[in-house]
């Protein structure tokens, strides 16, 4: 039996941080890993979804120059591109994040993690050997999330593509229907309609919903210019797998689409079902609900953390190693008996998750937003003004590309002053959203903004423009 202060199931970019951040503390941690240290976000998400995406963005972005169009001449070379996207991959092979643990001085145990007791880990290692290993002082769940599969009939049976066996494509399916209408359904419609797939997107309940409503509605527009047939409101009712291969999915209204694959993209599931939370009184398969400082609720002597995605506060990276410095930050800090700054925007206390989330959706156009849209934050109970602008009106933008198409909104929260909301929908915004977290999370007093002069000509003149329609 090997104890440590602090263990650490799953690493994904959540668990590598919470162990880093422990040992620069002066504690000792172990990770468990069951399959490649990087999680999804290395292997299956992130960094592939982006490499898949960047090379018809960049062709995109060359065609709306004149001068630099006169240059393309070719189309995408899906090859390439599919080859690009191993490379960002590592070809999922975990040597290099590997290295990186031994460098930061966190051991690596490989095998399966579940919780047998207090403070008490078995690994299960892939030939079924078991260590146990025990925590000093805590045990931080960072065990991610997997696809969700609806109960749809013959669904299963049709063996659909997820998220991973989408983003691992080793070739292109002539015909993609996407259940779904989120963010990874998006993505993964741009995506795949632009290296050749006809694809059919069976968003239920619309496109990128949850955004501010002109984010779907471009989104939607920008997808079926590239062919894509989106069908708002359109509901799998069953689905077969055909002797050919080929999937048929029949909706609820009785309509038939055929399709050579079917992603499912409806959203997650915490990957809880086999950690051993039923031998502390908890839940197996349940979200792990934790306090501002990722401290899991109702377990007693409060040694369990969870943070990323399997506690639902944020299912993205950052927002997940942003946890991982708290929970690491915290349990160095209890442990030493020093002081816990879990007031909101303390240095113990995930503030920003409940107000200034930053995502970048890597459509077309590309949607970067942060802190809450104008109907979140009238839900809230904030007396808010909302500000529009015409992206396409600034000097920097029209520079930018031919055609530019955009729109900003901010959202102020008008008793305070200060900007609660921010979205951004154009050709390459998402290097633009920095600022407006700064502006959100540091609540910068609309006052105070005047004084931050955008460069001219950028697309960033946007800021002034916002302000000149709030008014001084
Ligand atoms: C297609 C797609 C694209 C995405 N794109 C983005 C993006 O562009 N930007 C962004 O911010 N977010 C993105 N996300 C979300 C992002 O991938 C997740 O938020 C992030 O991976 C969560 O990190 P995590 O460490 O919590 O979990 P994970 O990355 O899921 O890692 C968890 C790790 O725990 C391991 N594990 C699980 N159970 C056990 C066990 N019992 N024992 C041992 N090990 C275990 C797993 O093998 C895994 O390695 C995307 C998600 C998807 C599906
Ligand atoms: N660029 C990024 O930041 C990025 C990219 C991809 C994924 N992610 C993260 O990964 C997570 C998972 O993405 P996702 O797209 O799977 O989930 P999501 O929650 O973004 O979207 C799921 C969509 O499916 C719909 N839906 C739910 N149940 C359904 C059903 N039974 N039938 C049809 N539609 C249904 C929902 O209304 C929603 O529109 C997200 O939370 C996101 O944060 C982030």
């Amino acid at each position: 039996m090997s104890t440590y202060d602090v263990i650490v199931i799953g690493a994904g970019p959540v668990g590598e941080n919470v162990a880093d951040r422990v040992v620069q503390g002066g504690l000792t941690a172990a990770i468990v890993e069951r399959e490649l240290v990087g999680g999804e976000c290395s292997y299956w998400a992130c960094m592939p979804t982006k490499a898949l995406l960047r090379s018809g963005a960049a062709l995109r972005a060359a065609r709306q120059v004149p001068g630099a169009r006169e240059a393309v001449t070719g189309e995408l070379d899906v090859a390439a591109v599919l080859r690009r996207r191993d490379d960002f991959a590592s070809h999922w092979n975990d040597e290099g994040q590997v290295s990186w643990l031994e460098s930061v001085g966190v051991p690596l145990l490989r095998g399966h993690g579940r919780i047998s007791g207090d403070r008490v880990v078995e690994v299960t290692a892939a030939d079924g050997t078991t260590t146990t290993v025990t925590a000093r002082h805590a045990v931080v769940v960072a065990t991610g999330s997997g696809a969700l599969v609806p109960d749809i009939e013959g669904l299963r049976d049709a063996k659909p593509w997820t998220s991973r066996e989408t983003v691992a494509a080793k070739k292109v399916p002539a015909r993609l229907a996407i259940i779904g209408g989120g963010v990874v359904a998006s993505e993964m419609a741009t995506a795949f309609s632009e290296l050749g797939s006809s694809v059919t997107m069976l968003a239920r309940d619309g496109v990128l919903h949850l955004n501010e409503p002109f984010v779907g509605e471009q989104v939607a527009a920008s997808l079926q210019d590239k062919g894509v047939s989106v069908r708002i409101g359109a509901e799998a009712g069953s689905v077969k797998r055909n002797d050919d291969g080929t999937v048929s999915i029949t909706l609820t209204d009785g309509e038939q689409v055929e399709a050579d694959e079917l992603l499912v993209a409806i959203g997650r599931t915490p990957n809880t079902q086999d950690i051993g939370l039923e031998n502390i009184g908890l839940t197996p398969g349940a979200w792990l609900a934790v306090d501002g400082t990722m401290r899991v609720d109702g377990v007693e002597g409060g040694w369990l953390y969870a943070a990323g995605d399997v506690n639902r506060r944020v299912l993205l990276t950052h927002q997940g190693k942003y946890q991982a410095r708290v929970v690491g930050d915290v349990i160095v800090a209890r442990v030493k008996d020093e002081p816990v700054d879990d007031a909101p925007w303390g240095r113990h206390a995930a503030t920003a998750d409940e107000r200034a989330v930053p995502q970048v959706v890597f459509t077309e156009p590309e949607i970067a937003s942060v802190g809450l849209t104008a109907a979140k934050a009238e839900a809230a109970g904030l007396r808010i003004r909302v500000v529009d602008y015409d992206l396409a009106a600034t000097a920097g933008s029209s520079l930018h590309a031919e055609d530019y198409r955009g729109h900003a909104r901010m959202v102020v929260d008008e008793d305070r002053k200060v900007i609660v909301g921010f979205t951004l929908v154009g050709p390459d915004v998402a290097e633009m959203l920095h600022a407006a977290t700064i502006a959100v999370a540091g609540e910068v007093p609309i006052d105070r903004l005047w004084h931050a002069v955008p460069a001219f000509p950028t697309v960033s003149e946007v800021w002034l423009r916002l302000l000149e329609a709030y008014g001084r």
